[in-house]
């Protein structure tokens, strides 16, 4: 293939979408690889900001398999087998996704949901089943609304059910589509914490996920990507690139406090995305 997938989670190369005639978002490259922190499981977390309309929403839908790219590749770990360069061609189901909407079964329970999503684990009992998921309600503080249809939840209560539904049916990977907005400043908190609790379980677990807020980017993660119009010629280009990455691990402010040379990046980051 021509790349060495040593430590790479994903691999993106030349991805462009199209719908119809319209190029959305175009010469889209980037590599995430497994960073190793000592004496800690750190599951990655990337964040896609950028204004509205340049295309955050395609590229996690071609991320997500749900679309098929106009060019390019995707790849991902392909964590099945324990050789530690092979790869895999995205394909739907492989990457959960929570959308804006957290969409879920309306003629199910939070439990129903979540039994749902584990029917193909043939290597599970229904104790081993019934189980895992009391341990998730308990830990994600939706123990007592667990037989509760969606319309009966709050936007919270419904995007917490979504999340452990995608962590219960797809691999290390997880999409996440503004999970930020319209959330209160406990569900906000509830949400900081699902990420720690996600990204502790497992090394190769990664979140990838679109903010508005500028600061929930650079107080979270520890890659950013600005998707924005390229100026090609003194020209804005109508179809969205990445215009910046900040990889804040090389910075020296993955996991730290949110202090002043965050601060820093927020005020960097907002000019890229005004002139993109
Ligand atoms: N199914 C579709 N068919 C045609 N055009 C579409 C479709 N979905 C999105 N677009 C167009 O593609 C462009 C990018 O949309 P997208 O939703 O990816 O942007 P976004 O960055 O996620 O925006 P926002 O921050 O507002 O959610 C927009 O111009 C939009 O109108």
């Amino acid at each position: 293939m021509g790349y060495s997938m040593q430590n790479t989670l994903l691999y993106v190369e030349n991805l462009s979408v199209a719908y119809g005639e319209k190029t959305v978002i175009k010469d889209i490259n980037f590599v995430e690889k497994d960073v190793i922190r000592k004496d800690n499981v750190t599951g990655q977390v990337v964040a896609v900001v950028g204004r509205s309309g340049r295309g955050k929403s395609t590229l996690f839908r071609a991320l997500t398999g749900l679309i098929k790219p106009t060019t390019g590749k995707i790849l991902i770990a392909d964590t099945s087998t324990d050789a530690e360069n092979d790869a895999k061609e995205v394909e739907e189901g492989d990457i959960g996704f929570v959308d804006q909407k957290y969409t879920l079964f309306r003629n199910k329970t939070v439990y129903q949901s979540l039994m749902f999503a584990l029917r193909l684990k043939e290597n599970m009992t229904k104790e081993q089943k019934h189980e895992k998921i009391m341990t998730y309600l308990s830990e994600w503080g939706l123990e007592k609304v667990k037989d509760q249809y969606p319309c009966e939840l709050s936007g919270g209560q419904r995007q917490r059910t979504a999340i452990i539904e995608q962590i219960f049916c797809s691999g290390h990977y997880m999409v996440l589509d503004e999970p930020f907005s319209g959330l209160d400043v406990g569900n906000i908190e509830d949400v900081k914490n699902a990420f720690s609790l996600i990204t502790s379980m497992h090394e190769f677990n990664t979140i990838i996920y679109s903010t508005h807020d500028i600061e929930l980017a650079v107080e979270l993660a520890d890659s950013i990507y600005v998707i924005g119009y390229p100026t090609i010629d003194g020209k804005h280009a109508e179809y969205g690139t990445i215009v910046k990455h900040i990889d804040m691990k090389e910075l020296n402010l993955a996991w730290k406090d949110f202090g002043m040379d965050h601060i820093e990046v927020v005020k960097q980051i907002k000019a890229v995305m005004m002139q993109s």
